[in-house]
């Protein structure tokens, strides 16, 4: 609680008991009133003062609530977007919270020295048990020189060139995939939910590379155990505590509430802790295979055995967190690229195709004679096109969409010529500076891989602008995992598969021809979008079949 509210709270009471001898029952009872109002008064015009040279809602100088709203009525994104068009480039959301939407700002809020740290947002992102109590992750760590000793040692798994070395398992997720698809869905006349399809594929790789198994999400082309719900309802049930942090204590992290009502991240927690027992034990079917000797579980574990003065919990939190940050957010990016290179909805509702960027990426990737059925790496790495059309669907469709907050300095900070002092809250939604039109243009509603085309200065620019990722020393870790295998699950898909040449009359399909439509989207109006924090879409349903070898194979 705020110091001065507890001085002012204290006055009060000492006030009223010198009163206590003089008034009667009903008078004290007024006084008592009387009192707390004009403390209470005191209190919000004090809030409203501290930041009162920042625009925004008058409700949000005073109070959270609204915040909370927007969060739970899962499209926070559009409202911080609404308010940035009406207030400007910095606008205040909350008592304490100040949003930016202008990427000029992502250096100062962002960067990568130490001394900006993340704010009370990502304690309430915690999984909790009540033998463990709140659990530290990398990503959720507040503290730096626990985030420090936490990410030093692993930092190295996460570069590039040792995720290259995941490939061959990748493939091998790739042919399981490939084998589902073409015995479930090819020539038959089931239709595919392709949203969910790549998202298996975004965990098993994930199961593989962690595990040295996959989760069997394409095997059994279902999630037996519930675990992508799990997942999203984790995130869903904490996203509006993040807005108002000091409740989540009250609410969910804590022995009582917890006897009755499991956080839902903790279904994952137990998945996470049996591999690690199996693994420890010897019990692991795979342990000792190829494979298992290289994956991320053994190399976490050799890691933890090297430093052992790290927190015995150190294995399960770095376990956890490959699970929970890193195959939803690259399933994400995968379905926003296949849902945008088939189609879109145009301003009046219509299904209008892309049909210019597929053809354009076919022709990239047919040229680029390519290795079948799975494409290396070092081939589609460098791919122009291809590489536009993943910084778009990245630009448009962040995994994460609510602001990354950081708490301001000692000192105070000065943010696109606005001051803000020390203990203000301050970040930026992705959505929204992914969105800013000086920026990326007058059209970033639209999808247009064609505006990071203009050289390797202007890309470079229009990548230092993007939010997705967060930026500076809490940068995702995981960022070329996820390129990884986006650029190995695309080319693959758009080489092999394609769609029957049938769309229902009553569709709008603005210009394009029924030959251009690869993949027949059933019913374009279904694909919906949830803001949990975790950004999800839903409803990606299609028809394939397999594509014919281009003439240039
Ligand atoms: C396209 C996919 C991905 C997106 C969009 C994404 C996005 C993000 C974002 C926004 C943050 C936090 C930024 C902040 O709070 O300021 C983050 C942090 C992190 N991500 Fe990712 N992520 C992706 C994939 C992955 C993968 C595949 C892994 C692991 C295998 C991973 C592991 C992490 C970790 C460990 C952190 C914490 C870094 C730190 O605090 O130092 N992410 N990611």
């Amino acid at each position: 609680m705020n110091k001065t509210l507890v001085t002012a709270i204290n006055a009060s009471a000492e006030l009223f008991s010198s009163f206590r001898d003089d008034f009667n029952g009903a008078q004290l009872l007024w006084l008592a009133v009387v009192a707390t109002i004009a403390v209470i008064f005191v209190h919000l015009f004090q809030t409203w003062w501290s930041l009162r040279h920042i625009p925004g809602p008058f409700l949000a100088s005073l109070t959270n609530l609204q915040r909370v709203w927007w969060v739970r009525t899962g499209r926070a994104h559009l409202y911080h977007q609404a308010v940035h068009a009406k207030y400007g480039d910095i606008v205040r959301i909350g008592p304490h919270m100040v949003s930016v939407s202008n990427p000029e700002a992502i250096q100062t809020i962002y960067p990568i020295r130490s001394g900006f740290p993340k704010s009370d947002f990502y304690s309430a992102l915690r999984p909790y048990s009540s033998e463990r109590g709140s659990m530290l992750l990398v990503f959720n760590t507040q503290d730096e020189q626990m985030h420090k000793r936490l990410k030093s040692p692993i930092a190295p798994l996460f570069s590039l060139s040792n995720t290259v070395t995941f490939e061959g398992l990748v493939d091998d997720v790739l042919a399981c995939l490939s084998e589902q698809l073409d015995k479930r869905f090819v020539d038959t006349t089931e239709i595919l939910d392709f949203g969910k399809w790549v998202q298996y594929f975004a965990f098993d790789v994930m199961g593989t590379m962690s595990f040295s198994k996959r989760y069997g999400f394409l095997d059994q082309g279902r999630d037996d155990e519930g675990m992508l719900d799990a997942i999203f309802n984790y995130m869903k049930t904490a996203a509006p505590m993040t807005q108002i942090p000091w409740l989540d204590p009250w609410f969910y992290k804590n022995k009582i509430v917890h006897s009755f009502r499991r956080t839902p991240g903790m279904s994952i927690l137990g998945v996470v802790s049996k591999a690690i027992r199996e693994r420890l034990d010897g019990n692991d079917d795979d342990a000792g295979t190829q494979t298992s000797g290289k994956d991320f579980l053994s190399r976490f574990l050799e890691i933890h055995r090297a430093n052992p003065d790290l927190p015995p919990w150190a294995s399960t939190a770095w376990t956890f967190s490959n699970v929970i940050a890193g195959s939803d957010s690259v399933g994400s990016v995968m379905r926003t690229i296949l849902w945008y290179v088939q189609s879109k909805l145009d301003q009046s509702d219509n299904l209008v195709t892309h049909p210019d960027t597929l053809q354009a990426l076919q022709r990239e990737l047919d040229a680029a004679n390519l290795s079948r059925p799975y494409p290396k790496w070092n081939e589609v790495r460098d791919l122009e096109y291809l590489d536009a059309c993943v910084q778009e669907a990245v630009r448009i469709h962040p995994p994460f969409a609510l602001p990354f907050e950081r708490v301001v300095p000692v000192g105070g900070v000065n943010v696109m010529g606005k001051y803000l002092p020390e203990g203000v809250f301050v970040g930026g939604n992705p959505y929204v500076v992914n969105r800013h039109k000086p920026t990326f243009g007058e059209n970033v509603e639209d999808w247009s891989p064609e505006r990071w085309l203009g050289g390797e200065g202007h890309k470079k620019k229009l990548e230092q602008s993007i939010l997705t990722f967060g930026a500076g020393r809490r940068v995702c870790l995981g960022k070329y995992i996820g390129l990884f295998e986006v650029k190995k699950l695309i080319p693959f898909l758009i080489l092999n598969y394609e769609a029957s040449c049938h769309v229902p009359k009553c569709w709008n399909i603005g210009a394009a021809t029924d030959r251009e439509l690869q993949i027949q989207i059933i019913d374009p109006k279904a694909l919906t979008v949830e803001n949990g924090f975790f950004f999800k879409q839903e409803g990606f349903n299609c028809r394939i079949k397999k594509r014919k070898q281009s003439s240039t194979d």
